[in-house]
């Protein structure tokens, strides 16, 4: 393959703010080079649509393959901008994450389903370019998870030789890599997605920007160990996790037992729930020192910074952009590398972090 050749990563958490996307390169020394970066809000009402198809309702079928579609032409938009910034740029394909709604691996039938919405024929129609997706379904059939992908590709771009490194994503759920003689990774919680439900409920707002609000409330003990009682907490690797679990039922639930909470003191809890999920996670492992590299949006709430360095001593909280990729581009640039394993057809999954039953090619073509 020319090594001029670029791959689109794009990518919709489980925040549900938009959309992030990537031009990046994969030079064959190693490491990525990315050279275009955008982020496309949703418009309200697909926001609004998609938190809706997170549980079950009325026609959802339906309203799913409209979602799929309106997807596709967000990612599509995006697309746009992507090209216009990197003009030069000559694509191969592009890694689409799409919109996850379910994320039951293992349950019912034992093999149980990943569905991440995206009409990914539309895409390749509006955009003429290769359209890789539906990057979690072949390691879910192989017994495996489905998730957390992006250990394999922080390992191609964060691991250093003779020195342990851990990255963290700080998204709606939060996710762990460990890069060390080997690799792990796994879920470890809840990021932000019940933080934001809190403020956007009680202030209107659509996060709490730095944590400020969190900060001016008091860690309620008993709430948080009500919350830490969730069983996700103690379960082994491999492990993942969504909306499907911690979503506002879940809390509603646990807050029963807590009525006379303030509702700035509920937001400093779920600020430590968090970041006890994540140091829980890494003490587990008996992670404890060396470089801790955040990512995601969680990478900007100083208050969760300070909370995690608390919690964990040992370990150097810094940037993801220090070590070269900046927190919102490094889900992306994930996707864009999945995207570069499927056309020059590399396995994309980690079993020993999935659980998959071996490597797998990941995604689904739809070819231009
Ligand atoms: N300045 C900020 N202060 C506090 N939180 C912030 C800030 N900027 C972004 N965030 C948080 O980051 C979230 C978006 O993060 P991100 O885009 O990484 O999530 P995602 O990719 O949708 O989720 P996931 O990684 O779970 O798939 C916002 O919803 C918000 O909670
Ligand atoms: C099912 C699903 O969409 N999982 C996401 C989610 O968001 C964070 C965490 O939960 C992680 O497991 C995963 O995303 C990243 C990109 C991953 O697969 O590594």
């Amino acid at each position: 393959m020319p090594a001029a050749e670029h791959f689109i990563g794009l990518m919709s958490g489980t925040s549900l703010d938009g959309v992030d996307g990537v031009i990046a390169r994969f030079p064959e020394a190693g490491g990525i080079e990315v050279i275009a970066h955008q982020h496309q809000p949703f418009p309200a009402e697909l926001r609004a649509e998609l938190l809706a198809l997170n549980s079950s309702g009325a026609d959802e079928l339906r309203r799913a393959a409209l979602a799929g579609n309106a997807l596709a032409r967000s990612y599509a938009a995006l697309i746009e901008r992507l090209r216009a910034e990197a003009p030069q740029a000559d694509i191969r394909a592009i890694g689409a994450h799409g919109q996850t709604v379910r994320h039951q691996p293992g349950s019912g039938d034992g093999i149980g389903f990943t569905c991440q919405l995206l009409n990914g024929a539309l895409l390749a129609e509006l955009s003429c370019i290769d359209v890789v997706c539906d990057l979690r379904s072949r390691d879910v059939a192989a017994g495996g998870q489905g998730a957390p992908l992006v250990p394999a590709f922080h390992q191609a771009v964060f691991a250093q030789p003779e020195r342990a490194v851990a990255v963290l994503n700080i998204g709606g759920i939060s996710n762990v890599s460990l890069l060390g003689e080997s690799v792990s990774g796994f879920d470890c919680g809840p990021g932000n997605c019940l933080m934001d439900h809190w403020v956007q409920r009680h202030l209107g707002h659509q996060f709490d920007a730095d944590g400020a609000w969190a900060r001016q409330g008091q860690v309620l003990p008993e709430l948080l160990q009500t919350l830490l009682g969730e069983p996700f907490f103690s379960q082994a690797p491999p492990r993942s996790t969504g909306r499907d679990l911690f979503n506002p039922a879940w809390l509603q639930a646990r807050l029963e037992r807590h009525a006379a909470a303030s509702a700035v003191d509920v937001q400093a809890t779920l600020l430590a729930l968090t970041a006890h999920g994540i140091a829980g996670s890494l003490q587990q492992q008996g992670w404890s020192h060396g470089e801790l590299l955040v990512c995601g949006g969680g990478a900007f709430n100083g208050a969760l910074l300070d909370a995690l360095q608390a919690l964990l001593p040992g370990m150097q909280l810094m940037s993801s952009g220090l070590r070269g990729l900046p927190p919102m581009q490094v889900e992306a640039a994930a996707f864009a590398w999945l995207a570069e394993r499927f056309i020059r057809r590399l396995p994309g999954n980690l079993p020993a972090v999935t659980g998959a039953a071996g490597t797998r090619l990941l995604g689904a073509l739809y070819p231009a």
